[in-house]
């Protein structure tokens, strides 16, 4: 019995070295006959269509190198370290999960990345052997939020209707849109739920739409905060094998992820494990089990490796574990564990020789700041159409308020004697109409913030067209009795 359970163990991990999942599969009991799996990869092809946008321009390695991340934590309280001098490569073409323990740096590191965190920041971080230009990167890339900042009262059609305007410009023509927009639907499963309002989709359709949003300019590089939290399993894998075929188009795929299954693990190409800040490890998903064994921590039989790596970053065997895998791996910067270390370093010294690109001085949005305005003044009456919860309220209020102030000053108006009456119910007026104004503003604004955040950092448009836009949309709902 004990030698079966053995080769049973032995399987799983010649799964991982090999990148197969057969024999996971026989580990639980499932024979499965190759022509069955042919009949299943047809299936899955047949349900997730190919994505045909490929990759415009030259894919995009990124090497990160003594990275710090240092927060301030308020006035007099000093500061905390939170990303301690790591390094990484994260090579293009590649599914990459950032993987570690709650609270040990992922989103910060994600975000620092990403361009999204630069206050704070130390070391430097390299896209194609030189060092990263922000706002060129900016251009390359797209960050994915881990909440799904969406537009709650338009429709996912609309939605990609207005991103692909302010992601495209006009100079493309509407039919060009929609075929794009019809593709990332297909490709995503949205095609069914184009008239469905996004407040009323599903986590999974939600977390699809946000992904979809960003697809729209084919960007080359994604940032992903915690795609799959949230979604049940089966949505889980349909969302990490999509991450994978944007991956294999040539994209650079970089995503946080909690504790993925042993299922899902083996679709990732990379990893790279964090605790407390520091690297654990770096490397190919089917090298993970070789080198823990090589630090003397092999993974116990029957354990999800991902797992018991994760048990390790929470110091559940000891804190000295950590410290003898961040040794091992030099805090990141050690490449023994990719698929082909050798050619690696090659290609990092040979990028090193590459003259810069010239500074991009364009701006960072692909529409002018006119076509911007117009089309977030079209979004924003949309939405103040739909938006009849606000409307009532606040005609309810002006009902309510109308009733009061009129039993109070009862024909004031005609007294001469009382002109301090005409004056406070004038002030009273004024104030109400100014409070009600300004109430609609604060009601909406959370939502709205986090929305604004994810779309400007994602140079959707510019944050002065959208804060004249807002102030437009509001001048006729606020002078509307
Ligand atoms: N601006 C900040 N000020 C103070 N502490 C911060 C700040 N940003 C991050 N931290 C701390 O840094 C640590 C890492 O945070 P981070 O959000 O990167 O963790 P994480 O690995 O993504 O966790 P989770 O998986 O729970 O999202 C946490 O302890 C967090 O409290």
């Amino acid at each position: 019995m004990e030698a079966v359970l053995h080769e049973a163990s032995c399987d799983v991990r010649h799964a991982y070295a090999a990148g197969k999942e057969r024999a996971v599969d026989r580990l639980v009991g499932v024979p499965i006959e190759k022509s069955e799996l042919d009949n299943k990869n047809e299936q899955h092809k047949k349900c997730n269509p190919e994505f045909s946008m490929l990759p415009t321009a030259d894919p995009v390695d990124i090497v990160f190198e003594d990275v710090t991340y240092t927060a301030s934590m308020g006035f007099r309280k000093g500061t905390k370290e939170i990303l301690h001098k790591i390094n990484g490569y994260l090579p293009q073409g590649q599914l990459i999960a950032i993987m570690g323990p709650s609270g040990a740096g992922k989103s910060t590191l994600l975000n620092v990345l990403s361009g999204y965190s630069i206050k704070g920041v130390g070391g430097n971080v390299y896209v194609n052997g030189f060092p990263r230009d922000l706002k060129a990167f900016r251009k390359l890339s797209c960050y994915i939020t881990q909440d799904d900042r969406l537009q709650p009262l338009l429709t996912v059609e609309e939605n990609m209707n207005i991103a692909a305007d302010l992601k495209l410009g006009m100079e493309i023509s509407r039919k060009k849109k929609r075929t794009i927009i019809q593709e990332i639907l297909q490709t995503l499963g949205l095609d069914k739920a184009i008239t469905t309002r996004a407040s009323r989709l599903s986590g999974g359709q939600k977390k699809r739409l946000s992904i979809a949003l960003e697809l729209i300019n084919n960007p080359l590089v994604l940032f992903l905060d915690e795609p799959t939290t949230g979604l049940d399993s089966s949505s889980c894998t349909q969302c990490v094998k999509l991450l994978k075929q944007l991956a294999q188009q040539g994209r650079t795929i970089i995503c946080t992820i909690h504790q993925p299954s042993a299922s899902m693990f083996s679709i990732f190409d990379q990893v790279y494990v964090l605790a407390a800040g520091r690297c654990l490890y770096q490397g190919t998903t089917s090298k993970l089990i070789p080198f823990l064994e090589g630090v003397q921590l092999p993974c116990p039989m029957f354990h999800n490796p991902a797992d018991y790596v994760i048990e390790l970053a929470c110091g559940e065997y000891g804190e000295g574990k950590i410290d003898v895998m961040v040794d091992a791996t030099e805090n990141g910067k050690a490449l023994k564990w990719f698929e082909n270390p050798e050619a690696l370093s090659k290609q990092k010294k040979m990028q090193q020789n590459i003259t810069p690109p010239k500074v991009d001085n364009s701006s960072l949005e692909a529409t002018s700041p006119l076509t911007q305005l117009n089309i977030l003044l079209r979004r924003g009456f949309l939405k103040a159409k739909r938006d009849t919860t606000l409307t009532y309220l606040r005609i309810g209020v002006n009902f309510a308020v109308a009733l009061m102030l009129g039993t109070l000053y009862w024909r004031a108006g005609a007294d001469g004697s009382k002109v301090i009456d005409n004056y406070n119910l004038l002030f009273s007026i004024l104030m109400h109409h100014m409070m009600t104004t300004m109430m609609l503003t604060i009601l909406t604004f959370p939502t709205e913030m986090s929305i604004l955040i994810k779309e400007q950092f994602n140079r959707w448009y510019s944050l002065k067209m959208y804060y004249l836009s807002v102030t437009i949309v509001d001048i006729p709902i606020s002078v509307r009795p």
